[in-house]
């Protein structure tokens, strides 16, 4: 058994090989076996996290994620523990593996009842697994919530019921703790695979921290659907290297009233490790310096010999990012685009056709849109953006020729023809105004730095959200600050 941390790369898998997976297992070996063994991981880890707990509230679903429960019982009442179990199903319907342990868990003596306990001080949720076919309703949804809202732990078993396991969508609302109560904490043991929807979308949020057990069983030769990144190799300066070494980097973006979004991407260039950074307003108002940071070389957008740049376009750009974006496009050496050049672009199939042209030209594009500027890009909708990251990350990589990094909670990058990566580092403290400008500047300094574009996308991503993940506490995380940070700092 293993914690999953930021720093963790693994292959996920989706329902459908987890499927081939188990039953290939199950077939080389004993009845049982492998449910018995779910469940001594799963009493193992609620005894880690609750090793004191009085009261143990299982609650079991239908089918064989329920077995798990039951076995899990068995375990925690033979070794001194009191689980109370709560089960939803049909004993004559029972799969059989599920059966037997339903059947240990009464020969153990674990306490049956109707209701759930009126105050237990772990909870286990063994409802749903990867059996999931709809919508928890009624008593199961009733369950769920309190559960998610009661501020002792929470551990899930495989998955959190509700969640899709392949894409992390949640089929109902986490309930939010009671003001008084401290954050629920929430943990999720997951059987035989890791799956990518614990990683994305609503997954962090319903999962907690993840815990993988592989039962012993090895993937085999099935295909992930996706990889979680992990952290990137740590690579030393070279003591002879020097600014060129590094790479320049170019910020267009910068419109009136919005300067300081370019001026973040620039920043977070800088301090990323970018040899020289360019910032090119689009608002020629703007003062020609930054006292703060004279480091930063300010030009007009014309200016710039984009062929020879690595751009990052789009920061602030507002509406006139479109006037110099056919330029850009046609010339800039790598290019990376962000916000309003992303806005722009989804607007107007000219662009579009400019964004085809450069992969014809096998010239590097990162797009880095939010699920809302995905959405404009697709001509869908944020939900439906949202409903499947992994599939929209892809179908816009695919359309566009392009390394795609769609933020958000798990972030996502894709490219064509590739694995599809989620980022398993950072939190919700980067949910402010100006982070999205920090991660461009950031992608630009890992891909003027000669970094593949897949991997500059995913080591950029990666070290943003690491920055997040080791923020002082108590120190406000703003984006100015965040785009000054050095990785190594
Ligand atoms: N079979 C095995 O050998 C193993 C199974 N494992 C566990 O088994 C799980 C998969 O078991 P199952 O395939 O039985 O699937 P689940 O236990 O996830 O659920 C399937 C059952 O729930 C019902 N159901 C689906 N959605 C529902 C809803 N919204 N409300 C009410 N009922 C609903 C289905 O009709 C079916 O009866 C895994 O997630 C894992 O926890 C693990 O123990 C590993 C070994
Ligand atoms: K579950």
């Amino acid at each position: 058994m293993q914690r999953v941390t930021s720093a963790t790369a693994a292959r996920l898998f989706d329902v459908a090989a987890t499927r081939r997976i188990e039953q290939a297992a199950a077939a080389a070996l004993p009845p049982h076996a492998l449910m018995q063994r779910a469940g001594r991981a799963v009493a193992r880890l609620a005894m880690a996290i609750a090793p004191r707990a009085r009261t143990i509230w299982i609650a079991c679903g239908p089918g064989n994620n329920g077995g798990d429960g039951f076995e899990a019982a068995a375990r925690l009442q033979q070794r001194g523990f009191a689980p109370v179990v709560t089960w939803l199903g049909d004993e004559s319907r029972l799969p059989a593996d599920a059966r037997a342990a339903l059947q240990r868990a009464r020969d153990a003596g674990v306490r049956f009842a109707d209701a759930p306990p009126e105050r237990h001080d772990l909870a286990i949720d063994a409802l749903l697994g990867i059996g999931a076919t709809r919508a928890p309703e009624g008593r199961m949804l009733d369950w769920l919530q309190r559960m998610h809202a009661d501020p002792a732990p929470l551990l899930s078993v495989d998955t959190p019921s509700g969640l899709n396991a392949d894409t992390g969508a949640l089929s109902f609302a986490i309930p939010v703790a009671a003001p008084a109560s401290a954050d629920p904490r929430r943990y999720c043991l997951s059987l035989l695979t890791l799956k990518p929807g614990l990683f994305t979308a609503q997954g962090r949020d319903a999962a907690g921290e993840a815990w993988f057990e592989d039962l012993g069983v090895e993937a085999g030769a099935e295909a992930p659907a996706a990889r979680l990144t992990g952290a990137p190799p740590t690579s030393r300066r070279r003591e002879s290297s020097h600014k060129g070494s590094y790479g320049d980097v170019a910020v267009i973006g910068g419109a009136p009233g919005m300067a300081g979004a370019a001026l973040l991407a620039g920043s977070a260039a800088l301090a990323a490790g970018a040899g020289r950074v360019f910032v090119a307003p689009l608002d020629s108002a703007v003062a020609p310096l930054d006292p703060l940071q004279p480091e930063l070389m300010f030009r007009r957008p014309e200016a710039l010999d984009l062929g020879a740049l690595t751009v990052v376009c789009g920061c602030g750009g507002g509406e006139a990012v479109a006037e110099v974006l056919p330029r850009v496009l046609a010339e800039a050496r790598m290019l990376v685009l962000d916000a309003d050049a992303l806005n722009a672009i989804a607007a107007d199939a000219g662009l579009q056709s400019h964004l085809q042209v450069r992969r014809s030209a096998g010239r590097v594009t990162v797009l880095t849109p939010h699920p809302l500027e995905a959405a404009r890009l697709m001509n869908a909708s944020t939900g439906e953006v949202q409903a499947d990251r992994l599939g929209a990350a892809a179908r816009l990589a695919a359309r566009f020729g392009a390394v795609v990094v769609l933020k958000g909670s798990g972030t996502v990058v894709a490219a064509l023809g590739e694995l599809p990566a989620i980022n398993p580092s950072g939190n919700a403290r980067l949910a402010t105004a100006g982070t999205g400008d920090v991660l461009a500047g950031m992608v630009g300094a890992a891909l003027a730095a000669g970094r593949p574009a897949l991997a500059a996308a995913c080591e950029a991503v990666w070290i943003h959200g690491d920055l997040a993940d080791r923020w002082p506490a108590g120190t406000p995380l703003t984006a100015g600050a965040l785009a000054r940070r050095r990785p190594e700092s």
